[in-house]
């Protein structure tokens, strides 16, 4: 690695010493198997959406998912049945219960979301056995793309949870007694203890959480694993459920989507930015790693990842010249003529969105392009622009047109290469792409009325 990326280690090092002494917190003993876990094991790992992979500890120790492949299997759930199919068997609220409540909403049996036991078991119930698959072959498939390279499953763990899994085979013989769901509860249950008892390292989840923040698409395998809706779909649930009974509190505090499993493991997805991964396996009372909590809380704390703070710096991605009166003033004819009459240049760089767009529009009305008859967008500087921002530059350039503005954009790479009309308009009014900004302002210029 680098030397300037080692900073990124740096801070993961630095949150692994902050936390390593904390000593709260009790194994998980209900599974026996994972009783027998070091309690003073502690990682992290952190993968960017450009796949590049931090991490401290020993983050390539394997340990189990548990409940940490809800998520993932839900995910599969939705992209196969989609979101209304799958919300007729489990609904997306917070229960403000415990993992493990017996509990379905009265008026239809349906567990409250699919991050409880009983919403999970609903969900693995719901992949089932096709000709060229079991379920749970479907299961490891999937989950193993998300974490991009084979997962499979600890048989000890797997046969531990079997032996004294009855609470979750009481859930799943309640699911099919209160509901219309045909659940088969001994296949449930020997599928969903199955893809609890997965076996995967503290990247690996990282990889995973990654994938989800990336729109399904994994980053270092630059697979598409889950379509971009359905990973968003996953995400919102995650935040509102995915800490079970704690889940509004740590929306609150760390303000990221998250899920956490009785092993120690917990993921946090930043959309668009990174996935992250922890394992240490001594657990709060909700059943989530105490020193994950601690770490997370810290991270999003001192990088700023909580959600809902106010997401892009203004003006980072739009820079806005009002008036021709910045164009290199040793140009003649058209130039001069376009500094003279005040025409509005503005331009834009970056990635744009519709948050990018709004301002670009904005801006292009407050140079009153009305007064001069004239407007140009310069688009040279403009990485990337998505659908919608392409859209809404279309129509709000459209609109100058049809008032009559003489329109011109500077568009070498094409970002808005559909432009409505282009060439249908009147000679005067046009909405023309161009190469270069000069070529712009002198057709804008050219055309203005004596
Ligand atoms: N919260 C969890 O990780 C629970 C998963 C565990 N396999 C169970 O069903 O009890």
């Amino acid at each position: 690695m680098s030397a300037a990326a080692e900073a990124v280690t740096d801070a993961l090092r630095e949150l692994h010493t902050r936390f390593a002494g904390l000593r709260d917190g009790q194994l998980a003993d209900y599974i026996p198997q994972l009783a027998l876990a070091e309690p003073d094991a502690f990682r992290l790992a952190l993968i960017s959406m450009d796949g590049h992979r931090y991490s401290t500890g020993d983050a390539d120790v394997p340990f189990t998912m548990q409940s940490v492949s809800k998520p993932f299997v839900y995910a599969l759930a939705l992209s196969v049945l989609g979101l209304d199919e799958v919300g007729r068997w489990v609904n997306a609220e917070p229960s403000g219960e415990a993992f493990n409540a017996i509990s379905l909403e009265p008026a239809t049996g349906r567990p409250d979301n699919a991050m409880v036991n009983a919403g999970a078991i609903v969900t693995t119930a719901l992949i089932p056995d096709t000709p060229d698959a079991p379920g749970f072959d479907r299961i490891l498939d999937c989950l193993s793309r998300f974490a991009g390279r084979q997962l499979d499953v600890d048989e000890q763990v797997y046969a531990s949870e079997a032996v004294t899994g009855d609470r979750n085979r009481a859930l799943a013989y309640l699911i099919r007694s209160a509901g219309p769901l045909p659940v088969d509860p001994v296949a449930a249950m020997e599928t969903y203890f199955r893809q609890c008892a997965l076996r995967v390292t503290t990247l690996d989840l990282a990889a995973m959480a990654a994938t989800l923040a990336h729109g399904g698409v994994n980053p270092l395998t630059g697979v598409e694993v889950v379509p971009e809706p359905v990973a968003a779909q996953v995400l919102a649930v995650m935040a509102t459920c995915g800490m079970y009974d704690a889940s509004g509190d740590w929306l609150l505090r760390v303000g990221l989507p998250a899920k956490s499993g009785v092993s120690g493991g917990l993921i946090a997805s930043g959309p668009a930015r990174f996935g992250l991964a922890t394992y240490s396996p001594l657990l709060d009372p909700t059943g989530t790693s105490v020193r994950g909590r601690a770490a997370f809380g810290a991270l999003s704390e001192r990088l700023g990842l909580h959600l809902m703070h106010n997401p892009a710096l203004a003006g980072s991605t739009v820079t806005l010249v009002t008036t021709a009166d910045d164009l290199p003033s040793a140009q003649a004819g058209p130039w001069e003529r376009a500094r003279r009459e005040r025409v509005a240049v503005v331009a834009a760089q970056g990635a744009l969105d519709f948050t990018a767009a709004e301002r670009v529009l904005y801006a292009l009305d407050e140079a009153r392009p009305q007064e001069t008859g004239a407007a140009v967008l310069d688009l040279r500087q403009v990485t990337d622009i998505d659908p919608v921002a392409r859209a809404v530059l279309q129509s709000g350039l459209g609109r100058l047109v049809e008032g009559g503005v003489r329109t011109a954009v500077a568009d070498p790479a094409g970002h808005l290469v559909l432009l409505p009309g282009a060439g249908e308009q009147d000679e005067r009014t046009a909405l023309r792409p161009f190469d270069s900004r000069e070529e712009a302002v002198a057709w804008c210029a050219s055309g203005l009325a004596d």
